[in-house]
């Protein structure tokens, strides 16, 4: 099975390392700025700019919501029904969700696609449902979740979305999601990436009880066994243990990097999705910054195995895409740091 798979550069060594010597120049105490500096700097290397562009234009920060259902939502994995997510597709869609109060605020431009919304969702404008790879995703603890060639349809679609986006002007892309029952394949993709146990990546997702944490790991493990052999592969693992939604989202983020525009991640979907994108597109973590620490377990372990350390550890677990968004103007504050400082040399004559 082959989804092609654009080669991944590294970002820009010189940007970097100018960006390293402007950083140590300005008129402030060394190592005074902490992690912002090392965000500027980064935000340099991916854009190639010194200083880095200050993101404020319309159109520049754009997010992608990949919507989905999933097979496994009807085995009691969720806290919530499966009729949440075209009800939550048509939020965003009407910019009402908690992530586009956040996107209002800090001026991101949000996108919402149905990959495979288990709803007819004709209400909806074609631009939101009109490349549908399917109606649901397997219930990944029977079946497989897609087959090979919906996998790299999916796939196929989320390049050509980061595609789009940057041709609408995007200079830093965001990635969220939307799907009730879609921690439970996202957890899975991280247990077979890390060769982890159920127990250790499942987390409570919308907030499932001690009983709801007990099926969801039951089902996590089961996944895992009967998938077994197959857990190498990036696509086959999308294939067998993931969703058209989120094999959208592991194209989109490489095709980022392969074309060369940095992103910034959001929660346990997105950073699955980025472990996946690593292997699929080897370097392309080196334009993934992350925006914020989930509570799902699962979401750190990958953050750890990527070498991200997110921005903000707020407690959140919405998804969406809305830890990206809240990181935004960290992102925003690094950039006028490295733009706006005076150098100590201009202010020491
Ligand atoms: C009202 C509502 C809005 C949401 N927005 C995002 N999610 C998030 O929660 C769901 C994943 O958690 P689980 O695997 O436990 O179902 C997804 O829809 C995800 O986008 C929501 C969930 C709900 C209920
Ligand atoms: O980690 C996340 O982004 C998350 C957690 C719970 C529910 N939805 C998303």
């Amino acid at each position: 099975m082959s989804a092609t798979s654009g080669a991944v550069r590294p970002p820009d060594a010189g940007a970097r390392a100018s960006a390293v010597d402007r950083l140590a120049a300005l008129a402030t105490p060394a190592g005074a700025l902490g992690r912002l500096g090392d965000l500027a700097v980064w935000l340099s290397a991916t854009t190639g700019e010194v200083p880095p562009p200050d993101l404020r234009r319309t159109g520049e920060v754009r997010l992608t919501v990949f919507a989905g259902d999933h097979g496994v939502a009807a085995h009691g994995v969720s806290a919530y029904p499966a009729a949440v997510t075209p009800a939550m597709v048509r939020t965003v869609a009407s910019g009402r969700a908690g992530v586009s109060a956040l996107a209002a605020a800090h001026g991101v431009s949000v996108r919402v696609l149905d990959v495979a919304v288990d709803d007819d969702l004709a209400d909806l404008p074609p631009s939101v449902t009109g490349r549908r790879v399917r109606r649901g995703s397997g219930a990944i603890h029977v079946e497989d979740a897609l087959t090979g060639e919906e996998t790299v349809t999916a796939v196929e679609l989320g390049r050509a979305v980061a595609r789009e986006e940057r041709a609408a002007g995007g200079r830093l892309l965001l990635g969220g999601d939307l799907g009730i029952g879609n921690t439970t394949p996202a957890a899975s993709l991280v247990a077979a990436a890390l060769g982890l146990p159920a127990e250790e990546v499942v987390g409570r997702g919308t907030g499932v009880d001690e009983d709801g944490l007990a099926r969801k790991t039951d089902v996590v493990a089961t996944a895992l066994a009967r998938t077994r052999g197959r857990h190498d592969d990036p696509v086959d693992c999308l294939a067998a243990l993931g969703s058209a939604d989120l094999a959208a989202t592991t194209g989109y983020l490489a095709e980022a990097a392969a074309l060369g525009v940095p992103v910034l991640l959001d929660g346990l979907m997105s950073v699955a999705c980025a472990l996946l994108a690593e292997r699929l597109a080897p370097g392309a973590a080196g334009w993934f910054a992350a925006g914020h620490r989930s509570t799902e377990p699962a979401q750190s372990l990958a953050l750890a195995k990527l070498g991200l350390e997110p921005l903000l550890d707020l407690g959140l677990r919405l998804g969406e895409g809305s830890g990206a968004v809240a990181a935004v103007p960290v992102v925003r504050s690094a950039a006028a740091l490295l733009r706006g400082t005076a150098l100590l040399s201009e202010v020491l004559t």
